[in-house]
């Protein structure tokens, strides 16, 4: 018998979040069945849609919705022997009985000199999301001006350099100066901290006063006002992400983006990273292979210790994290 832990949703919380919205629980896990693997998790996922889900589609009592990288401890299924490594959709959870069937084995030959936890970040979904925002929604092109905010994130971080890479302008958006040095070692071109200057359309339109080609979207709200009005005519706009608005107790209305779009023929498109899903073993090889060759930095915002999981997940809804928020068990 394992004892395992797990975070659950205590009760649905509205606004910001606060550690009494979630109880930590401990129950015992049956042996494996036939066909099935017992896991224990090395890392987890920190990730801004469990705000959100947990709105809207959990209950409370349930588990909190996230991924993690685990190790295979028991088997009884000959795909997962002992020792493997794999995502698992299990949770916030120290150990899983799975079946198998939601679980991704870890990229075969992950190099040794790499982080696993890096399979939940820039080698992972966040990275992913970052590759085909910028080639798929918003096909980028070499000479262009692209705009992303969250830009020191786990997404925002790897859309910006590889925008970079594809010999594109890059301005960043991000909530601490030492954010901003961060993006400015990264090679984005411009990078500002958007909860100190005195007007955001000023700090866009000096950092790019012919406007935005495109723009990968993560935050939402007035930002996104704002920066539409600064996109150049016939402008792309990939709304990948709305981090300003999940902790919204009331849904925002208007400035209305309807006549900016039409004025500047602008094209904004909803995505996520799932609707490449068969691409994703070619895509993940490209991400790792620009981080061997130094191409692609990552940085990770690391917590330790599972029971610190809500802490670190407030944290990152704070911006606490530069790079990807990840707990480590
Ligand atoms: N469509 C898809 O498939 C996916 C979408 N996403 C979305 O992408 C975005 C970034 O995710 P991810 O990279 O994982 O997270 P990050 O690593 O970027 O962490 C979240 C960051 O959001 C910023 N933030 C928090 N609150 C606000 C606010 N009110 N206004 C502006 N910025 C805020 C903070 O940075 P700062 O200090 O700069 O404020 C914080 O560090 C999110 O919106 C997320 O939902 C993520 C993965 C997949
Ligand atoms: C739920 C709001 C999602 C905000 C954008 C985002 O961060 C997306 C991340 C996805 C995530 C989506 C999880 C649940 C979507 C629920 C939709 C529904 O039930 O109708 C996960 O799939 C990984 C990222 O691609």
């Amino acid at each position: 018998m394992v004892r395992a832990q797990t975070w659950i949703l205590a009760k649905h919380f509205n606004g910001f979040p606060k550690e009494s919205d979630f109880q930590l629980k401990e129950e015992e896990l049956p042996e494996p069945k036939a066909g099935e693997v017992l896991l224990e998790a090395l890392f987890l996922s920190v990730d801004p849609y469990m705000r959100p889900f947990s709105r809207v589609r959990m209950k409370e009592g349930d588990v909190m919705i996230g991924t993690q990288v685990a190790k295979v401890v028991q088997s009884r299924n000959a795909a997962f022997p002992v020792g493997a490594h794999v995502v698992s959709r299990g949770g916030w959870r120290t150990h899983t009985v799975s079946d198998g069937s939601d679980l991704v084995p870890v990229m075969p030959d992950w190099p040794r000199d790499v982080s696993l936890s890096l399979a939940l970040g820039t080698v992972g979904m966040p990275g992913l999301t970052a590759l085909y925002g910028i080639e798929e929604v918003l096909e980028l092109k070499s000479g262009e001006t692209l705009l992303v905010n969250a830009a020191a994130g786990a997404v925002g971080s790897v859309a910006g350099q590889m925008a970079k890479m594809k010999g594109c302008r890059v301005v960043g958006s991000a909530g601490s100066d030492a954010k901003v040095a961060f993006l400015k070692e990264l090679g984005f071109d411009e990078a500002f901290n958007y909860k100190t200057v005195a007007s955001l359309e000023e700090a866009l339109k000096k950092a790019a006063p012919d406007g935005y080609d495109c723009f990968f979207e993560n935050v939402g709200g007035p930002f996104s006002s704002v920066a539409m009005s600064q996109m150049k005519d016939f402008g792309r706009i990939a709304v990948c992400g709305s981090i300003s608005t999940y902790n919204d107790t009331e849904v925002q209305t208007g400035p209305y983006p309807q006549m900016t779009m039409i004025v500047k023929q602008l094209k904004m498109e909803g995505f996520m990273q799932s609707r490449w899903e068969p691409k994703h073993p070619e895509s993940l090889r490209r991400l790792m292979g620009w981080l061997k060759e130094g191409k692609l930095q990552s940085r990770e915002h690391i917590t330790k210790g599972f029971e610190n999981m809500p802490a670190a997940f407030m944290g990152m809804l704070r911006g606490e994290n530069t790079g990807k928020a990840i707990v480590e068990v």
